[in-house]
């Protein structure tokens, strides 16, 4: 433990104070990641691998690929995120991981979202675990000083867009079957602030207006259009491709680039920092209201109904 934080306080010391993204809820763990992390910290170095997610590291060109691996739809519950960000702060404080790439195991799905069966008939303290654990996950993959690429390889909806707008690139597969993008409102909830924040850092304004009232999903192409994706490549082309963008961004000066990026992103994640409690708080109000539970099972039933 006491090396783990040692080599973690060497790596921030490259920044000057102020200037790093990555003490963003990296002590802020409730007990169940502290324990889980320690155990996951004294694994193999280069190469793990827990329930729902795979890593490997290259240590060549300091490049991890990170998969996500919960068929059927990789949808993310506490599990799930739980091992994220712990996998995530992993790569974060070793010294030879400089980039990761984001993908999906799950053959045409990128991650459906946030598992809809966390948020249902559940207690409020259940509810607020979940949400803390969301809230980490983001804070860690939007906060990471590392560069991101999502290497988008099926349908990502909702909290799955959410993962992959936090990047820093996005590689969408041409497919005209898989869409992205922050579709809550068609379940009948309301993305949080800080999904808005970031969706309409990424396409602007009133991009995001549009696309968040009306709970748009895109096509590839259509993404590409307004932004919500970088590049769209053929389905075989999308890690190729994840790896050469990879290659060019890691051409630049880390330290130079970490403080760019940490200037960008520095106000959202103080916002959502500094309102963290109280956005445990609404959400587990909001969550528990009747008629939002019943939209829930609604979506649930239609979705297992399509299923059939
Ligand atoms: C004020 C503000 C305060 C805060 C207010 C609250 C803020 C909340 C923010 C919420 C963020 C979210 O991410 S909410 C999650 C939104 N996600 C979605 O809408 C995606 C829904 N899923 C889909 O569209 C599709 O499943 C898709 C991913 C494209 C894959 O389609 P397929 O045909 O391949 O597969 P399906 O047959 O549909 O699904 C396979 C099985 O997985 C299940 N499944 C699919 N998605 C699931 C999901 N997200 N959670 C759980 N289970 C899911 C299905 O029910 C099936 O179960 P079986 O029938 O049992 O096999």
């Amino acid at each position: 433990m006491i090396a783990t934080l040692l080599i973690q306080h060497e790596k921030l010391e490259q920044l000057p104070s102020g200037g790093t993204l990555s003490p963003y809820g990296v002590h802020q763990k409730h007990g169940q990641i502290t324990s889980q992390a320690l155990q996951l910290l004294s694994s193999q170095r280069r190469q793990f691998s827990n329930t729902y997610i795979s890593v490997k590291l290259d240590e060549t060109s300091g490049v991890a690929v990170m998969k996500l691996k919960r068929p059927p739809v990789n949808s993310l519950n506490m599990e799930l995120l739980t091992e994220f960000a712990i996998n995530l702060e992993k790569l974060e404080i070793d010294r030879g991981c400089r980039g990761v790439i984001l993908t999906s195991a799950v053959p045409r799905i990128f991650s459906a979202g946030l598992d809809i069966t966390e948020m249902c008939g559940k207690n409020a303290d259940h509810y607020g675990e979940f949400w803390r654990a969301v809230q980490e996950m983001w804070l860690k993959l939007y906060g990471s000083s590392m560069v991101t690429i999502a290497a988008i390889n099926g349908s990502s909806p909702a909290g799955g867009c959410l993962m992959a707008l936090s990047c820093d690139y996005r590689i969408i597969a041409n497919n005209k079957k898989y869409t992205i993008g922050l579709n809550e409102t068609q379940l009948g909830i309301v993305a949080p602030f800080w999904f808005k924040d970031i969706i309409t850092e990424v396409i602007g304004h009133r991009a995001a207006e549009r696309s968040l009232q009306l709970g748009m999903l895109y096509s590839p192409t259509d993404a590409l259009k307004i932004g919500l994706v970088d590049e769209v490549v053929a389905e075989d082309k999308v890690q190729s491709t994840a790896s050469a963008v990879m290659a060019q961004w890691l051409t630049l000066p880390d330290h130079a680039r970490q403080i760019t990026k940490s200037m960008m992103r520095k106000p959202s994640l103080d916002r959502l920092v500094t309102h963290r409690e109280a956005d445990i708080t609404n959400f587990v109000s909001y969550i528990t209201r009747d008629s939002i539970q019943k939209s829930l099972q609604m979506y649930m039933e239609m979705l297992k109904k399509k299923g059939r």
